[in-house]
């Protein structure tokens, strides 16, 4: 059986989520999936790029006692650091860039170019290098796997290349930013456009800077994401139509839930002839469309395919579950997925 060499490239709440499942998985993924796994590396700016390929102590790293972490030399860049920690699998968790999408970027084509398979929750690395990093990964013979980057914790891109075949997206519309449908809410509860964006950092899916989420561009490179993914349409966000929920005030808010049509922010693509229109919006909505529904962190994707005239993903995200904050554990649990589909692929050969 393999030991997998796992490296993490961020250290936030998916991270943490990330190392968290994996110990409650350790058994179920060497009984059902003949995989062992050891961290031998753990980088953030902060923490520098930390690597020991016998395995860091992942309960001192969870403690966040990171003076008692034994680590060997592994020089100051994503390459250096990658052989030092021998590593068979990068887990590329950083923060999103919208309007470049490095050095998530980087860090992806040095895991890949180094021999190891590039997982990611970084949307950014889809928008602005989608093309480039699959080719990469095919002529490496690795994979390269971003499930977690649109609607964390749903399956959807690997629904549509696993169990769609031959279907082709018309239309999509969807709530899939959590973070403003949390701060939409908690003003209408009469907090301020601030008190629910510390909320949502409480729950930890705001995005490191919560502007991205405020101002709709989250939504927006994951509109990117699935046009240039499953439409092959590539989708700069230059092309999109983005309108973020700043400008609304609380009280126009609030009266818009008070009238049975709440605000949310709806993403939304059309096939038109060879090309797509896409927006992201706040739009008042009426309770017997499904997005009117979508409350606290969940997430909505409405499809019409020409092969079916209606698929709808809901992700049910409560905000609190046993352990604390559902969010990055749901998202947490589509990096898993992805490293075990990553494992399954090489064991098929
Ligand atoms: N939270 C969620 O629910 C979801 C998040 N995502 C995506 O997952 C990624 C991580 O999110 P989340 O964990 O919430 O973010 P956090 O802000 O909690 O953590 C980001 C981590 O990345 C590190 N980091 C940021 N920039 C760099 C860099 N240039 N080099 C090295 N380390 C860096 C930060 O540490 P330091 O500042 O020390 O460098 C920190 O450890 C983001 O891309 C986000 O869009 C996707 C789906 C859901
Ligand atoms: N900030 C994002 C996190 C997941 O992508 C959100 O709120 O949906």
């Amino acid at each position: 059986m393999k030991t997998y060499n796992l490296c993490l490239l961020g250290f936030g709440n998916v991270g943490r989520a990330l190392l968290i499942l994996l110990q409650e998985k350790t058994a179920e993924l060497r009984e059902r999936y003949q995989i062992e796994w050891r961290l031998t590396g753990v980088a953030t700016r902060r923490l520098g790029w930390l690597a020991n390929p016998d395995g860091l102590d992942v309960s001192a790293l969870l403690a966040g006692q990171f003076e008692l972490l034994t680590t060997v030399a592994s020089g100051d860049d994503v390459r250096d650091w990658l052989s030092a920690a021998r590593a068979d699998v990068l887990f590329e968790l950083t923060s999103l860039n919208v309007d470049t999408g490095q050095p998530a970027i980087e860090h992806i084509r040095a895991a890949l170019e180094h021999g190891a398979h590039a997982i990611t929750a970084n949307k950014g690395t889809v928008v602005h290098g989608y093309r480039e990093l699959q080719a990469l990964a095919r002529r490496q013979r690795r994979s390269f796997l971003f499930e977690a980057t649109v609607m964390g914790g749903a399956p959807i891109f690997s629904l549509f290349a696993s169990s769609l075949p031959a279907s082709n997206i018309i239309r999509f519309r969807g709530v899939v930013n959590s973070t403003s449908n949390v701060i939409l809410e908690e003003i209408e509860r009469g907090k301020s456009l601030e008190q629910a964006i510390q909320t949502a950092q409480e729950l930890g899916i705001a995005e490191t800077d919560p502007s991205a989420d405020v101002d709709g561009w989250d939504a927006a490179v994951k509109v990117s994401a699935i046009a240039t993914v499953l439409m092959d349409t590539p989708t700069p966000l230059a092309n999109i139509e983005v309108e973020g929920i700043r400008h609304l005030d609380a009280e126009q808010i609030r009266a818009a839930r008070a009238a049975g049509t709440p605000y949310k922010l709806v993403a939304q693509i059309e096939k038109i002839g060879e090309g797509i229109r896409a927006f992201v919006k706040p739009q008042r909505l009426s309770p017997p469309d499904p997005l009117a529904a979508v409350t606290a962190g969940s997430m909505l994707a409405h499809f019409e395919l020409d092969t079916l005239p209606g698929l709808t993903i809901t992700l049910d995200v409560p905000d609190y579950g046993p352990a604390g904050p559902l969010g990055p554990a749901v998202t947490a649990y589509d990096v898993l997925a992805d490293f075990i589909r990553a494992v399954q692929s090489e064991q098929r050969g």
